[in-house]
């Protein structure tokens, strides 16, 4: 037997297979709810076990039940038939269950097979059955070990519902909750996962025995036994149906199924003769759907419709601009049918937010034009369009980008975009229907945020929208503030397996979805964090293994990520150096005194705060980007007036010592720093040997770029600089100014966590990195800025790292974390908190002086870094002392 619990009613569905049924051998039986007085039966739990109907017995026909039932529940119904979304699931995919089939109207391109490769993705992530409302009614009571284990370790669980223990007749339940006994103990938890109830010593045959409709006295409180849960149903959480998350997503199986209706029919009849007139002129689709590689969106369902199409208009093909679809790539043609459906309700019934993950440099801004374009002229329903206004929040650096890009694919005549800057205030937006998209910065957007909400925007896009991660910033509380329902967030560096991080940025596109903070923490977060601890137990492990499988399974519907590997066949080579650069010997005497430090000591020693040893590492990073860099840094704490307190002193004590007595920072010299030499050079021989190419000069901090760009000056090469410091409006002028061919411009001097997302430099085909991040993200975004669409040139990517430093360490970290980045959609990998242990500390505090790269050692290989081709033999040769070591990049 088969059931479910219908999603708004306070009714139960009940399924049951027959053979005098119809063709799909099972039928629909619509009962009366036994009970209401626990929350959950007024939402709908589905793990309360109905009451069990016999398929031999006779039953009030379907019709006679339905005739009772609002029309709420008759669609549903239909809906079900229609769809046959109560199949058995025998099928592996069923994470996806809830995803539209392949479209039925032959002839019509929805998207190139997108959903069942996206079926098949997610199905090698997790076989779980996300359609978790419909599954076999439980035989007998289900134990988590195998029944041959010692009673003490047998795990059953029941949901239940509970009130205080009182002589009253009639019961007022207070709540749903879950029981779970374990051999002669048993937890009560709360819907949110948080414990009720404890209790131990109970009698093991008592307990053994619970079964459905016993009434029991525990811990304080009565409880009633309303179903058994599965262990299955437990683990990944789904037996909490919190928040209505789950309900939301089983109604979108029932809506997200096939097309029924003809585009140019009418799905009803219109009354007036003024709406069959409009209906008539807006009935044609507004683009041939059956013209040759015409991109036609997903069909809204009857559900869907009975939802959204009050006015019962004619539905219509929505297709995709012609023009565009010309130069749309494959896997964007994906993303706009991904956000099609997500934005119109038809993945998440009720909830239209979205996630497009891609990776840098995949065209995310053409998917959301494109999308724009798509919804402000058209519409399933009469062809009405879908927005009027949309919002785009970007950071400063990417406004005009933002502009440039939508004149690039749709000209300056289609659509009417207003950009905010200091001549350009939102008023001039609101007070003209002239504009439809306006293209504002994050931080503009909290000084206008009074005026933007006195407009109604149909589609808010939050570019770069990692950023709101942290619930607390007001840059979240303002945007959530907005009415808009249709959110998009595009990132190309999702969260890097923060579990709170990540749930606000789902709790953002999607409100609810995922329940309360609170019952998310415990549901999801506990079990998953303490199942990656080293002393997790086998079980807590399978827990949060479990629970992770599910939270992917569940957001996937809306988060969709793709590598760059799709389009890898439409660029130029990438060739990636990792260059281990010896450091200088004033770099070697400071590093072994910081080394030596009291600071370091105590650190190793577990005797300092718990930030203390970033201050040492900020100090070690330093040194190796300059000498003078460190110089300049203890000069700047020496004037401060808590010198004397600070653990800093603890740190520098003794280091002004080293540096010559009349070290002056202002003349710093190349040879001092390892990196500094390697990278003078490099820039010759790239100047040498490609005169025509350019060069994209990265590092993390403004000081190391003050050193480069006078680096820059005293070879005499033309640059340019972008960093936090640069007025946004200057910023698209610079970068066009470098990517243009007739600029001189040799070197891009660029901050990466000031302005390195979301950036086009193409311009530049050789990109440096000149010093290294914790979080491979930052270096990987920073790396795409020169690889992506429009690069003529081959690509060189050049990561300059000090050979035996912190530097190695960092990278070697990087190495092995690598492909963390897919975290938003897998967030079964290990958590990457900087969180170290005294011996990864000890590690980190450790200068290999002899080896002429560590990390290549570590890998056991025996090639000598010399059969270089190219420009990297031509590298070798230029240099007259080999002061680094070029390992071929296949040995990592
Ligand atoms: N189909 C296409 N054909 C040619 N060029 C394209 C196509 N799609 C995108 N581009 C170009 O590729 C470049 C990168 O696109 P875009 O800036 O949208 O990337 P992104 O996904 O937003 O990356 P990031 O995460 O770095 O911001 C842009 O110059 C864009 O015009
Ligand atoms: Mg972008």
């Amino acid at each position: 037997m088969l059931w479910r619990w219908g999603c708004r009613c306070l009714l139960r569905v009940v399924l049951v297979p027959g053979p005098s049924l119809p063709s799909d051998s099972r039928r629909l039986i619509l009962l009366n709810m036994r009970r209401s007085a626990a929350p959950s039966q007024l939402q709908g739990n589905p793990f309360k076990k109905p009451k069990f109907i016999s398929p031999a017995r006779s039953h009030p026909s379907p019709n006679e039940e339905v005739a009772k039932l609002n029309s709420d529940i008759k669609l549903f119904e239909v809906a079900a038939n229609k769809n046959n979304f109560l199949q058995p699931q025998n099928d592996p995919r069923t994470c996806n269950f809830n995803l539209p089939t392949k479209e039925c109207a032959k002839g019509i391109n929805h998207g190139d097979n997108y959903r069942e490769k996206y079926c098949l993705e997610a199905s090698t992530k997790t076989t779980l059955d996300l359609h978790h409302t419909v599954h076999s009614a439980p035989k007998e009571i289900t134990v988590s070990k195998g029944q041959e284990e010692k009673p003490d370790s047998l795990v059953k669980y029941f949901s239940v519902v509970w009130c205080k223990a009182s002589k009253k007749k009639h019961k007022k339940w207070e709540g749903d909750g879950v029981l779970i006994v374990k051999g002669k103990s048993f937890t009560l938890k709360d819907l949110e996962g948080k414990d009720i109830g404890r209790g131990t010593g109970y009698k093991l045959k008592e307990l053994e025995k619970i079964e459905e409709g016993q009434t029991m006295m525990i811990g304080g409180k009565e409880i009633e036994v309303m179903g058994i849960i599965s262990p299955d149903d437990f683990n990944s959480g789904r037996c909490f149906q919190f928040g209505g998350g789950c309900s939301a997503i089983l109604s979108s199986s029932q809506a997200a199924k096939k097309c029924f209706s003809n585009p140019f029919k009418s799905v009803c009849k219109l009354s007036s003769k003024e709406n069959k007139q409009n209906s008539f002129q807006s009935c044609k689709p507004r683009h041939d759907p059956y013209a040759p590689n015409s991109l036609v969106m997903l069909r809204p369902d009857k559900n869907h419709q009975w939802l959204f199409n009050k006015n019962c208009f004619p539905v219509v093909d929505v297709v995709i601009d012609p023009h565009l679809v010309y130069y749309l790539r494959p896997h964007q043609k994906e993303g706009i049918t991904f956000l099609y459906e997500c934005v119109m309700g038809m993945r998440v019934n009720g909830r239209c937010g979205a996630i497009l993950a891609d990776e840098m440099g995949l065209g995310k801004t053409l998917q959301c034009i494109s999308l724009i374009w798509t919804l402000q002229c058209q519409g399933p329903y009469g062809g009405k369009p879908i927005v009027k206004k949309t919002l785009i929040v970007t950071p400063g650096s990417l406004v005009n980008n933002w502009k440039k890009e939508f004149q690039k694919w749709l000209g300056i005549e289609r659509i009417k975009i207003f950009t905010v800057d200091q001549d350009h205030k939102v008023e001039e937006f609101t007070k003209s229907p002239f504009y439809s998209v306006l293209i504002i910065s994050y931080e503009m957007l909290l000084r206008s945020l009074d005026q933007i909400k006195n407009v109604k925007f149909d589609l808010l896009i939050c570019d770069e929208g990692h950023r709101l991660k942290n619930s607390t910033i007001k840059t979240t509380t303002a945007l959530i503030s907005l009415s808009c329902e249709k959110r998009i967030i595009l990132t190309g560096t999702p969260v890097q397996n923060d579990l709170q991080e990540f749930f606000t940025l789902i709790d953002f596109v999607n409100p609810g979805i995922l329940g309360s903070l609170s019952a998310y923490r415990k549901i999801y977060e506990e079990p998953i964090i303490i199942s990656r601890q080293p002393s997790a137990s086998e079980e807590e492990r399978e827990l949060g293994e479990q629970r992770a499988a599910e939270l992917t399974c569940l957001t996937g519907l809306f988060i969709l990520r793709r590598t760059q590997e799709v389009i890898n066949q439409y660029l130029p080579p990438k060739i990636e150096n990792v260059v281990f650069c010896r450091p200088g010997a004033l770099q070697i005497a400071l590093y072994r005194k910081l080394l030596n430090s009291q600071a370091v000591r105590f650190c190793l020693q577990g005797l300092l705060e718990n930030t203390s040893h970033l201050i040492c590492i900020g100090a070690l990073k330093k040194l190796c980007n300059h000498p003078c860099l460190l110089f300049g840094s203890i000069k700047e704490k020496e004037s401060n007036s808590t010198w004397d307190e600070s653990e800093e002193r603890n740190l520098y004590e003794g280091l002004m010592n080293v540096f010559p007595a009349d070290y002056n920072p202002i003349m710093f010299t190349e040879e001092e720093s390892g990196k500094l030499q390697v990278l003078s050079k490099l820039l010759a021989v790239i100047r040498e040997l490609r005169p025509a190419e350019k060069v994209v000069l990265v590092s993390n901090y403004t000081r190391t770029l003050d050193i480069l760009q006078e680096v820059c000056k005293r070879h005499g090469y033309a640059y340019t600089r972008l960093d936090g410091q640069t007025p946004i409006s200057q910023r698209q002028q610079i970068v066009d100014g470098f990517n243009s061919k007739y600029s001189s411009d040799f070197i891009f001097l660029l901050s990466s966590k000031a302005g390195g997302v979301g950036l086009n430099l193409i311009g530049g085909s050789h990109l440096i990195l000149y010093d290294i991040d914790w979080n491979p993200a930052t270096d990987i975004q920073a790396m795409s800025r020169v690889w992506r669409d429009g690069q003529k040139h081959p690509v060189h990517i050049y990561r300059l790292l000090t050979t035996g430093t912190i530097e190695e360490k960092i990278y070697q970290r990087q190495i092995s974390k690598q492909g963390l980045s897919g975290a938003v959609v897998d967030l079964s990998k290990t958590s990457d908190h900087i969180q170290f242990s005294v011996e990864e500390l000890k590690n980190l505090f450790t200068l290999h002086e002899s080896s002429h790269c560590v990390t290549h050692d570590l890998l056991d290989c025996e090639c000598t870094g010399e059969n270089h081709t190219g420009l990297r033999a031509a590298m070798t040769w230029i240099f007259e002392k080999k002061n680094f070591f070029l390992p071929p990049p296949l040995c990592f």
